[in-house]
């Protein structure tokens, strides 16, 4: 894992023509659903986090494990990960029971920033006024290219960043397009930066602009339309 440090904060700028002031408290109640990471509310929530820890190091093992080495090793850990699914399935499930407000924060289970997510780097936000940032290091399961990562998980974090930005526009919607520039190839197993904000609203339209570093080296960069929900 790289040890590089986060993107300097950039100097205080003033806020661009055509995008809101919007008060640090909404921003932070916008933002909430992601950041800050909380503390688990239960043993049994730190307890499912430290499960999910343990699914991607067993994902990155599973994806770097030598078919040429032992078959024999290789069908017996096959059996044991199997049965080992099977006991966790059937744990009561959060899909029988209503979920709680903890359950649905995305930084709980979010692909990208989840806690409780195996699928998540996890990846790692923080905010900076209206700028968002982010780091995250991606393993040998988001390898498209050697060495790199897959060209559609470059898009879907920055659309994971984007979608946190978007709130410097004062609400909240959906993604409805992201274009996202690959500049050079972004590397597995070292940290990569991101950074994103609004750059223009008109009426229930946000664009938001991101970059991502890997070593300070911009290897991408975007923009991306977000609509919020018609006021009914
Ligand atoms: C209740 C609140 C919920 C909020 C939850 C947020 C949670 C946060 C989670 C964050 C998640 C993080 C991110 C995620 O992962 S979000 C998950 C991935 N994204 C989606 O699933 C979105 C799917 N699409 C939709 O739901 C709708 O199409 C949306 C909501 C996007 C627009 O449907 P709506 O019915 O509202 O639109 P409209 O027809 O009235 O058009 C309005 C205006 O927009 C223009 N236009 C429309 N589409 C496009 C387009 N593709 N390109 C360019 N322009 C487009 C259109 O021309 C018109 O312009 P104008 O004529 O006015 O100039």
């Amino acid at each position: 894992m790289s040890t590089t440090e986060p993107l300097p904060a950039a100097e205080a700028a003033p806020p661009l023509a055509g995008v809101p002031d919007v008060p640090a408290d909404v921003l932070a109640e916008l933002r909430s659903t992601w950041l800050p990471r909380p503390e688990p509310d239960s043993a049994g929530r730190a307890e499912r986090h430290r499960l999910a820890e343990a699914a991607r190091r067993l994902i990155e093992a599973v994806k770097l494990v030598d078919p040429e080495g032992d078959a024999d090793a290789l069908g017996s850990v096959a059996d044991e990960v199997s049965d080992l699914a099977a006991r966790i399935a059937a744990l009561p499930s959060v899909e029988q029971r209503t979920p709680s407000f903890e359950d649905l924060q995305l930084h709980e289970r979010s692909p990208f920033v989840g806690a409780a997510n195996p699928l998540a780097p996890p990846m790692e936000l923080e905010a900076d006024g209206p700028v968002v940032r982010a780091h995250a290091v991606f393993g040998a399961a988001y390898e498209g290219p050697m060495g790199r990562v897959h060209g559609g998980y470059v898009a879907a974090a920055f659309d994971e960043v984007m979608g946190v930005a978007q709130s410097g526009a004062g609400a909240l919607g959906m993604t409805a397009y992201l274009t996202v520039r690959m500049k050079r190839g972004t590397p597995l197993h070292q940290r990569i930066d991101y950074e994103a904000e609004v750059v223009r609203v008109e009426g229930r339209k946000a664009w938001v602009e991101a970059r991502s570093y890997a070593d300070g080296v911009l290897v991408a960069d975007g923009e991306g339309l977000f609509i919020r929900a018609r006021a009914v």
